[in-house]
């Protein structure tokens, strides 16, 4: 038996590049034990990757958690937003999934927006207005290239539903990770029966949505994880909205995420609409909402250009005149899916280090321009001197610390915890068990505790000079290099 005060509940993150595992101690919020195993993404036009891998990542991030995950009472799993999972009759997957930085569905986003209404319906109905990113696209996607898989579809399913299910075999969403498929009504929270009719997609392939504080369900015999049969499992959600849970984010304090994506956020007591599309209007896990803006290059961007140039990610040197918009993967934030990388100011003298820092500035930007449209300017709460909160792998990083810094103008505070979407799934956990609100529960473990690093001035010239090339490029990014 381990020496834990209370009761023990694992919270996992099945991410874009792997699944993180902790068994935290639900009395002092303490991480008793943790696990990591990758996933595989495939490269070139899409991003797939097999649901069967993160189930057996799963089991090998539990694996190394070694005899404390054994003691779990109950447990929960955040996951990746948006990626399509389709079943056959067996529960098997009958293709891989297609994940939310696959951008091959942008074609089928500005249909599906143009045929029902337009972006200012979609707003007001789902709360956003679809991008690439978005299940209900990927759906009509395949309709389109693949209706053999289609017809082969027996349920859908997000990446967090899939674990949860193999974990209950009982089909199971929640509000967080729903709001992000675009056939939710966030008005009614309810499946939206016209989105669904029109792409052609019967609602009774898609799971129940649990209701924040219900049990999803118990783990069932026969799964090879090292729970006992009957263990709680809790609703789960998309990785955003557990990192808000993780967080005990209260409303008004913006995050921002520096992971295989970028996102910012922040809890709101409003539901959210924005017809420029920029901010997607996404539920939380706890019976709010989650304005977010995302990226699609972020760290991964980063981290290629300073492969590429042979450097170190923190050997960056400042840059005064050199813009480097880092959209490798096509971009969401601005919508320009079928983008490239662009680099403007390029010179004789100009370094590699500056050549890195202005990937960082690229990056940086396209997240803070969506700040403000997040937190909404008269929303209650948002005192534009309140620390940011920095988290996401990228948040370890100096060169990515000073970027936001420098760029935002604000303070930024940087939670000592790393695991902040695993914990909030397991804080979603303990709440099952004790029958608090979960956001209470990270709150009372504390997890936002870490550095403040003070305001510097905001570098407005850098910021200037980004939008600037951005807006004169606009035709050449919206056109991309692609065939
Ligand atoms: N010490 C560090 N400094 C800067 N970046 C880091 C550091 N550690 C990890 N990263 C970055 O964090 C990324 C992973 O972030 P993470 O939030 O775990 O991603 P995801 O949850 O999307 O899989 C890696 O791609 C890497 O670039
Ligand atoms: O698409 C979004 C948010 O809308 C992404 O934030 C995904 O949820 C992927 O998350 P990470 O793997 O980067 O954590």
């Amino acid at each position: 038996m381990s020496a834990a005060e209370g009761p023990l509940v694992v919270g996992v993150d099945s991410s874009t590049q792997s699944t993180k595992a902790l068994v935290v101690d639900a009395a002092t919020g303490e991480v008793v034990a943790s696990g990591q195993a990758p996933h595989t993404v495939s490269s070139g036009a899409g991003r797939e990757s097999d649901p069967r891998q993160w189930w057996e990542a799963l089991h090998e991030a539990l694996r190394q958690c070694g005899d404390a995950a054994r003691e779990a009472a109950a447990v929960s799993v955040g996951g990746q937003q948006h990626g399509l999972v389709t079943l056959d009759g067996h529960g098997e997957p009958v293709r891989p999934a297609l994940l939310w930085n696959d951008v091959r569905s942008a074609p089928q986003a500005r249909r599906l927006t143009e045929e029902l209404g337009g972006a200012g319906f979609w707003a007001e109905r789902t709360g956003s207005v679809p991008a690439a990113s978005f299940t209900v696209t990927k759906w009509a996607w395949l309709a389109e290239h693949e209706p053999e898989a289609l017809r082969a579809t027996k349920a859908v399913r997000l990446p967090h539903d899939y674990l949860t299910e193999r974990l209950t075999g009982v089909g199971t969403t929640d509000r967080g990770d729903v709001s992000g498929t675009g056939w939710w009504a966030s008005a009614t929270e309810e499946y939206d029966e016209e989105i669904l009719a029109h792409v052609g997609l019967d609602p009774a392939l898609l799971p129940r949505v649990v209701r924040p504080g219900e049990v999803a369900g118990t783990v069932r015999d026969g799964h090879g994880l090292p729970f006992a049969k009957g263990t709680l499992v809790a609703p789960g959600t998309g990785d955003n909205a557990a990192a808000a849970l993780g967080l005990g984010l209260r409303p008004g304090t913006p995050v921002l995420s520096l992971g295989t994506s970028g996102t910012v956020y922040a809890v709101s007591k409003r539901r959210p609409a924005d017809p420029t599309g920029t901010v997607a209007g996404f539920a939380d896990a706890h019976g709010d909402w989650l304005p977010l803006a995302c990226t699609l290059n972020c760290t991964l961007a980063v981290d290629r250009l300073a492969a590429l140039l042979g450097l170190d990610r923190e050997a960056v040197e400042p840059t005064s005149d050199l813009t480097l918009l880092p959209y490798l993967d096509g971009e969401r934030t601005p919508n320009l899916p079928n983008a490239s990388g662009l680099l403007h100011g390029l010179r004789h003298d100009t370094t590699a280090g500056q050549l890195l820092q202005a990937a960082y500035d690229g990056a940086v930007h396209s997240l803070l321009g969506a700040l403000d449209l997040v937190l909404g300017k008269e929303d209650e709460g948002t005192d534009p001197s309140a620390p940011l909160l920095l988290i996401g792998g990228g948040a370890r990083g100096a060169a990515w610390q000073q970027t936001v810094r420098r760029l935002s103008g604000r303070p930024v505070q940087i939670p000592e915890a790393k695991e902040l979407v695993a914990l909030g799934a397991a804080a979603q956990a303990a709440g099952l068990l004790t029958g608090e609100d979960p956001a209470a529960v990270a709150r009372r473990w504390n997890t936002a505790r870490g550095p403040v690093l003070d305001a510097v001035e905001r570098d407005e010239a850098t910021l200037a000079r980004i939008t600037g090339v951005l807006s004169d490029a606009a035709p050449l990014l919206e056109r991309g290099t692609r065939a």
